[in-house]
Formats: structure tokens, C-alpha cells, sequence
């Protein structure tokens, strides 16, 4: 009778195997019962999942992925061949985090901080993590915009090891063999550029490397992506920078960049192949240069599982942080009801303008009609009437105005039509000047105002300048964060309005299901997410996103919204069980450190 009601229990408790003995937690794993047998408590035994590695001996120590740096338990260093290659003393992972803390926050500029993290990252990547996510806030701006602009511009110069991949054109014809010598089999989501507009910088060519790095780190940091399943790319197609070229450290090909066909058929090539070797991967294009960045898209969206983030992830975070924007604003007014003035009409400017639009055609307007709300402005003013129809984009022309000729500077436009909200996607430091801002500050008690380029020498205005001048009344976002502004002894907390939080929930999303493509329906669903994820808290403390400190929590929400979205579709190809958070949630990688199992077989 015992023994029978034994080996029930014993069915259900997880075997323990020899190698699985240093991450068990040093409880009672059972409780021995008066009559000699015993009862187990599968709910108290903590089984980490192990790592698996074909690496031997100093291999796992030199490889970041399964490195542990002092934190082998000694029955791992026997198992795996190192006793004696690591210093004798086993210091765990907070020990280590607090040392990564002090020898970040040692460093004197910002520059070092990146290369003190990469160093980590390099040498041991669950630790960079959980030193990343436990010090999002600080260290977000170092490993993404505004310092990854400053590393790329630098990036031959600082160049000590490589990550991801390089394309370029002399692999024309090589890249479907090419993609089998990245050594993990099952790539989740790859980040390419072609370096063609580096956040505001330009043009920087391989430099912008740094780029599909840094938002990759983000999908780990929040979206939970495994990061041997992340793959950073630079698409190579040559660079138009005569500096770089002359450049004796720059690192890419010195030809000027491929045109036409020549360019198109090499970014072709590539995406074939990625996804040949990939076919669930979720392809994310990066900063290409708005000449290229749309037509790349129309090529392969709804067919394959691919997004640009300039495009849509700008145009998805932007139209949640104006509802957000609206809520704190604390009017009946709806995103329907306002004029909008978008100064940039690039990739990043006309993705705007078009989640906008749409945004305002779910609450009722036609597409004309929200058109009609909306200026966009670029480099020569407004785009009105006096512009040539085929000297617009398909893409510009819907929000080419026939109402106005467009001579107006954008100060006399402002007092004008009196728009409550001011975006900037321009690039162009200092655009929103005293006295635009001051006209809008003008018109309402509570002017909207994103200067949205990146990194933060781009920003059309800073956090302080947009108080100054609107007497503490602006609600601010922008692209690379601001610290918080104290003003008559208020703090006023700018919010940072980025696509990283958008992109990490939609790779999540989209993969975990399995989608075959990321539809407008699916992004929508992840602004809701995003947009809804703001409390009445953060809105009353003036802030239209949460904190970065909640990404995860966001990335999350918004994963949720778009497989949930994508299953609606019918475009989902996997079925996850109905409590689709707490499975995202599992599913995600955690930086802790697991039982390393040498499968050399
Ligand atoms: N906050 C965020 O999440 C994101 C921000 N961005 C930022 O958006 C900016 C623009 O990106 P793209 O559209 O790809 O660049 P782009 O170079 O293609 O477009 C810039 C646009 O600004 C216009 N412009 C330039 N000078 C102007 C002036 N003085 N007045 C009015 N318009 C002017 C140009 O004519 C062009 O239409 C970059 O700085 C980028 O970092 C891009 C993506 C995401
Ligand atoms: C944030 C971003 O994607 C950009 O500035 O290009
Ligand atoms: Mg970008």
C-alpha cells in the first residue's frame, strides 16, 4: 500500500539527478512519516532548468553564455573540467552584481561606462543582464541612446571584440551558407541596419553596428528574449560618410553606398537567407535611411515576420504616449479632437503621422478627415499645397495639405491654427526655439511636446527649455531621457518616448505564437497595451509612459495584446494556453545562473 502510494509520489516529484544538486534549495525536500515512509514536497523543490553547452574544460569559462565567472559551485567545477582554472573562493551572483555597480559608477564618462558593461557582457552575459535589469534606469542610456550614438560614431576606435554578424557586398552570392556559421541554431529575432541614419547622427556606415546591438539588448533586458537566440546585423551596402572612408580604423566597406538594384537585390539576398535558416525568426529593420527604409517594408510585410521600427514601433509608442498625454491633460477632449503639427517627414515623422491617423479612425473619423487634423512639416515647411504632388512620397502625399500654401514659419503655423500638440522627429537640435515654444504654451494650459530625435545633442528641445518657457505647464516626452526638472520646488518628470517599448512586447509577442506576419491590428492592439499600462499615479506625477524600471512588466502587457491580436487573425500558428501572461512570463529567459550540462554527444 505504501510503497504503491510511494511510487505515485515519487512519479510526480521531479527526479533528482546527480547534476541537478547544487540548485536545490537546502529545505526538507521530504517529510519521513512515523511508519517509515515518506512524504515529498514537489512544490518545495527548485529545479532549474539546465544550461546545456558542447563547450569543455576553459571553453565554458571563455564563453559569456554559460561563463559564471567566480560563481561555480565546486561539484560544477569538477563536472565540468575548471577546478582549479577560477580562484578558489565561489562568490555568487549578488556579490558579483554589486561589484559590476561600484566599477560602473566608477567610471568617469559615459563612454567607459559603455565599454565596462560591453567588457561584462562579453565576458559573462547573465551577469550584464541581471546587473542591466536591476539598474534599468541608469543603465539603459548607456547601453542604448543617448551613448550608443557617441560609441558609434567612435565604433572603429573603440572596436575590442565582435558580436552578430557582418553582410556586406563582397558576400553577394554567400549569404544562404554565410548564415550557417552563427552557431545557435534557434534564432529568435534579429535586429539589421544598414547604418544608413544612425538615430539623428547620419549616415555612419558599419559604425552603426551598435545599433542592432543595443536594441537587442533591450529585447533581452525586456523582452525576456534568450540572448543566444538574439542575432545583431550590419547589412554592409558601403557608406556615403567620405570621413569614415578615409578613415584608416573605419571598420566597413569604403566603397560609396549601392544604389538601385545593386542595393535592393543584396538586402534581398540577405533576407532570404536569414530566414532559410530561421523561418520563425522575427526580423526587425533598423534605422535605414528613409530613401530605402519604406520601400524594404511594402516588400516584405504580411509575408514575412518582419517590422521597421523607425517606421511603426515609432509611430505605435508615439500614439500611446499622446493618450497618455491626453489622460493627464484632464479634458473630455479625445486624440479625434486635436490638431496635430509633426515637424520631420522621414520614416520616423510619416510613421507618426500614419499610426496617428489611424489611431483617429478607430475613434470614428474617416481617413480624410483625421488627415485633416494633422501638419506635417519638413525641412522646407509645411508640406501644402505649393509642393508637387510626385515631389512627395506615396507615403507623405495623404497629409500634403490643399488648404494652405504652406509659407508660414512654423511659429506663424502655431499661432495660426493653435495645435495642443508638437512632435519633432527632425533631428535637428534646438528647432522647437523660445518662441515656438512659447506660442504653444500661447494657446493651452497644458501644450503636448515631444522632441522626439535621438540621442539627446538631436532633441529638438530639452526637458528644461520646454518648462522653462511653458511655466512648468508642457507635458513632455522625448526620445532619450531627461532628468527630472525642478521648478519653483515642483519636480516635473519628463517621460522618454521611445520605441523600446514597443519593440520588445512585439517581438515577444508575435514569436511566441508563432505569427506569420506583424499586421497594423497587431500593433495597434500593443499601444492599447502600452497606453493602458500607465497608472492614474504616473499621470497625476505628469508622466504620459511608465518608468523604464517597469519595461518588463511592459513588455509583457504589450506581448500579450499582440499574440492575442495575431490569434484573432487567424495568423498565429501556435496556440498558447489561455492565460497568455503567465506563459509569456514563464517563458521568459531570467539572467540567473543554471546547471551547466556538457552535451558533447
Ligand atoms: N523617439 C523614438 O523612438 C524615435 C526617434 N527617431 C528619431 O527621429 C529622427 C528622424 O528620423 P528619420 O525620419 O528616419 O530621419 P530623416 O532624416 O529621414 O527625416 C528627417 C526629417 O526632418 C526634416 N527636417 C530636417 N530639418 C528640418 C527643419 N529645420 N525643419 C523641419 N523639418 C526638418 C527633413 O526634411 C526630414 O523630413 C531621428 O533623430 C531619430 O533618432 C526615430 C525613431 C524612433
Ligand atoms: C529610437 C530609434 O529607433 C531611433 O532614434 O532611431
Ligand atoms: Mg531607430
Amino acid at each position: 500500500m505504501l510503497s504503491r502510494a510511494f511510487s505515485r509520489i515519487a512519479r510526480r516529484a521531479p527526479a533528482v539527478r546527480s547534476w541537478a544538486a547544487e540548485p536545490v534549495t537546502p529545505r526538507a525536500l521530504v517529510t519521513t512519516s512515523a511508519d517509515g515512509g515518506f512524504v515529498v514536497h514537489p512544490e518545495d523543490y527548485e529545479f532549474k532548468q539546465p544550461q546545456f553547452t558542447r563547450r569543455r574544460g576553459m571553453g565554458i569559462v571563455h564563453d559569456p553564455i554559460v561563463n559564471k565567472g567566480t560563481a561555480f559551485s565546486l561539484p560544477e567545477r569538477d563536472r565540468l573540467h575548471i577546478r582549479g582554472m577560477v580562484p578558489p573562493r565561489e562568490l555568487g551572483m549578488d556579490v558579483q552584481t554589486q561589484k559590476i555597480i561600484k566599477g560602473f559608477r566608477a567610471c568617469e564618462t559615459d563612454v567607459e561606462k559603455h565599454l565596462f558593461l560591453q567588457g561584462l557582457q562579453d565576458r559573462n552575459e547573465t551577469l550584464f543582464y541581471k546587473a542591466l535589469l536591476d539598474n534599468i534606469e541608469e543603465m539603459a542610456p548607456i547601453v542604448y541612446t543617448p551613448v550608443v550614438g557617441k560609441v558609434c560614431q567612435q565604433f572603429g576606435h573603440l572596436f575590442r571584440r565582435t558580436r552578430g554578424m557582418y553582410f556586406s557586398s563582397q558576400d553577394r552570392g554567400q549569404m544562404a551558407s554565410m548564415v550557417y556559421n552563427w552557431p545557435h541554431d534557434d534564432v529568435q529575432v534579429i535586429v539589421v541596419t544598414d547604418g544608413s541614419r544612425i538615430l539623428g547622427l547620419g549616415d555612419l556606415g558599419a559604425n552603426g553596428m551598435g545599433i542592432p546591438v543595443g536594441k537587442l539588448s533591450l529585447y533581452v533586458a525586456a523582452g525576456g528574449v534568450d540572448p543566444r537566440r538574439t542575432l545583431p546585423v550590419m547589412l554592409d551596402c558601403g557608406t556615403d560618410n567620405e570621413e569614415l572612408r578615409n578613415d584608416p580604423t573605419y571598420l566597413g566597406m569604403t566603397h560609396r553606398r549601392l544604389k538601385g538594384d545593386e542595393y535592393f537585390s543584396l538586402v534581398h539576398e540577405f533576407v532570404m537567407s536569414v530566414f532559410q535558416r530561421w523561418p520563425n525568426a522575427l526580423l526587425q529593420f533598423e534605422d535605414f535611411s528613409t530613401a530605402n527604409a519604406q520601400a524594404i517594408l511594402d516588400a516584405y510585410k504580411g509575408i514575412k515576420l518582419c517590422f521597421n521600427d523607425d517606421i511603426q514601433g515609432t509611430g505605435a509608442v508615439t500614439l500611446a504616449g499622446l493618450l497618455g498625454a491626453l489622460r493627464a491633460q484632464k479634458s473630455d477632449q479625445m486624440l479625434r479632437d486635436q490638431k496635430i503639427f509633426v515637424v520631420g517627414a522621414g520614416s520616423a515623422g510619416i510613421g507618426v503621422a500614419t499610426s496617428i491617423c489611424q489611431g483617429m479612425q478607430h475613434q470614428g473619423l474617416t481617413e480624410e478627415e483625421a488627415n485633416s487634423r494633422i501638419w506635417v512639416f519638413d525641412d522646407k515647411g509645411l508640406i501644402g499645397s505649393n509642393r508637387a504632388e510626385d515631389s512627395l512620397s506615396p507615403q507623405q502625399r495623404p497629409f500634403r495639405r490643399r488648404d494652405e500654401e504652406g509659407d508660414l514659419s512654423l511659429k506663424d503655423a502655431i499661432a495660426k491654427h493653435r495645435p495642443a500638440i508638437l512632435l519633432g522627429l527632425t533631428g535637428v537640435s534646438g528647432l522647437f526655439t523660445e518662441p515656438v515654444v512659447r506660442e504653444m504654451a500661447k494657446h493651452h494650459a497644458r501644450p503636448i511636446i515631444f522632441p522626439l530625435s535621438n540621442p539627446t545633442s538631436s532633441a529638438e528641445c530639452t526637458a528644461e527649455q520646454a518648462y522653462e518657457w511653458t511655466e512648468g505647464r508642457a507635458i513632455f516626452a522625448s526620445g532619450s531621457p531627461f532628468d527630472p526638472v525642478v521648478m519653483n520646488g515642483k519636480t516635473l518628470r519628463p517621460s522618454q518616448c521611445n520605441n523600446m517599448f514597443i519593440f520588445p512586447g512585439v517581438g515577444l509577442g508575435a514569436t511566441g505564437v508563432r505569427s506569420k506576419a506583424v499586421t497594423d491590428e497587431m500593433l495597434f492592439a500593443g499601444v492599447q497595451a502600452l497606453a493602458d499600462s500607465v497608472t492614474e499615479e504616473e499621470i497625476d506625477a505628469g508622466m504620459v509612459f511608465p518608468p523604464v524600471s517597469k519595461i518588463r512588466n511592459v513588455a509583457i502587457a504589450v506581448a500579450a495584446a499582440v499574440a492575442r491580436s495575431a490569434m484573432a487573425h487567424g495568423i498565429a500558428r501556435r496556440m498558447p494556453p489561455a492565460n497568455l501572461e503567465a506563459f509569456l512570463d514563464r517563458t521568459m529567459w531570467k539572467p540567473e545562473y543554471r546547471p551547466i550540462i556538457q552535451n558533447v554527444y
